[in-house]
């Protein structure tokens, strides 16, 4: 019996594309090809080699190759797309659409060409609506496409809470649903740490800076970095959901899933919890939400919309 090892394929060999692939090897989930338009052919290469060559010294034997070639990606259990331009100061993600559509589209005809079982990962910005277009252009069943935002947004939430209770990480539980914008929707009535609700441990003015801050987290990084937008936080969602995949955990994990009703939303990307596991998506939870969180959920949904009706599909 010969076992194969998993291959994952990271499209998109910049801030998050590399550290995603770093954090992949290192925890041995499978074999890497990170994969960069042909002008960077070299320097993706020379990515991959840099990071193959820390194995011997952090002791994994997961192998990492750059390529502009998809063929090297070919049979992928899992392609990540990361692939396309980062917001800078003073813009919104909603301003990169034009772009990173098209880039996004001519990605996933490769994806569908050579690796038409994977499960594909969507990183890039705006992410609900690039999760749509990468839908269309792939032609996948539902379970198979999967947009990253929740895992990120939550893990923010949850930063802040710990933080402000100065407690160990390890003990908050939350999760944010909605669109991966301004105005998403963290759930406060469902957070807890260490099993006793948020709202009786902290007031509901420090709750509200802490939901104020997480809608905006990624721009607080966007302006300090001054030049791009954050990539540890979003690489280690990437590889927690790449994990649950590949391990079929069957976590419990907020993702941006296509619904068909759920939530009384029809055609729409938007994130929700799911069950994370060897089929993709494997279950939508469906919350009961009060007037209030619903009007939020509506109006995070009415703006990914939006910007979903500026993709061509
Ligand atoms: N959803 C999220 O939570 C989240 C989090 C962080 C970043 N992002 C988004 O991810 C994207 C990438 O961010 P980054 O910081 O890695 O940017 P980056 O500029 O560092 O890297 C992007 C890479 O994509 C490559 N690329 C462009 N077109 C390509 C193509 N057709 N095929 C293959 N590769 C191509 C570029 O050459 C570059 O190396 C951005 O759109 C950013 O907004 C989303
Ligand atoms: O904010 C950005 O533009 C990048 C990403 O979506 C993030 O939330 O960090």
């Amino acid at each position: 019996m010969t076992i194969q090892r998993k291959k994952i394929t990271v499209v998109g060999a910049g801030f998050t594309g590399a550290t995603t692939a770093l954090m992949i090897a290192q925890k041995e989930l499978g074999d890497v090809v990170l994969v960069d338009i042909p002008q960077l052919e070299n320097p993706t290469k020379g990515k991959a080699l840099d990071m193959l060559e820390a194995s011997p010294i952090q002791g994994f034997d997961s192998n990492i190759v750059g390529t502009s070639d998809y063929e090297d990606a070919a049979d992928s259990d899992i392609v990540i797309i990361t692939a396309g331009i980062a917001r800078k100061p003073g813009m919104s993600r909603d301003d990169l659409v034009n772009t990173n559509a098209g880039i996004v589209k001519s990605v996933c005809e490769n994806i569908k060409r050579y690796c038409p079982d994977s499960i594909v990962i969507i990183l890039s910005n705006p992410v609900d609506a690039m999760t749509y277009a990468a839908y269309h252009a792939l032609g996948f069943p539902k379970n198979r496409v999967i947009g990253q935002s929740g895992v990120l947004d939550t893990a923010r939430y949850c930063t802040f809470i710990a933080q402000e209770l100065n407690v160990s990480v390890e003990d908050v539980r939350g999760f944010v649903l909605g669109g991966h914008g301004d105005d998403m929707v963290p759930l406060v009535r469902y957070s807890s740490v260490g099993g006793i609700p948020i709202e009786s441990l902290i007031s509901e003015d420090r709750i509200e800076s802490i939901v104020e801050r997480t809608r905006v987290g990624g721009g607080e990084i966007v302006n300090l970095l001054g030049n791009g937008s954050a990539y540890y936080a979003p690489a280690a969602s990437l590889v927690q959901m790449t994990e649950a995949i590949l391990k079929d955990k069957k976590r419990i994990i907020p993702v941006i899933a296509y619904l068909e009703g759920e939530y009384g939303y029809h055609d729409l990307f938007l994130g929700v919890p799911t069950i994370l596991g060897g089929g993709g998506i494997e279950r939508i939870f469906e919350l009961d939400l009060t007037a209030e969180e619903k009007a939020a959920l509506d109006q995070s949904a009415e703006s990914v919309r939006n910007v979903m009706s500026v993709v061509t599909v």
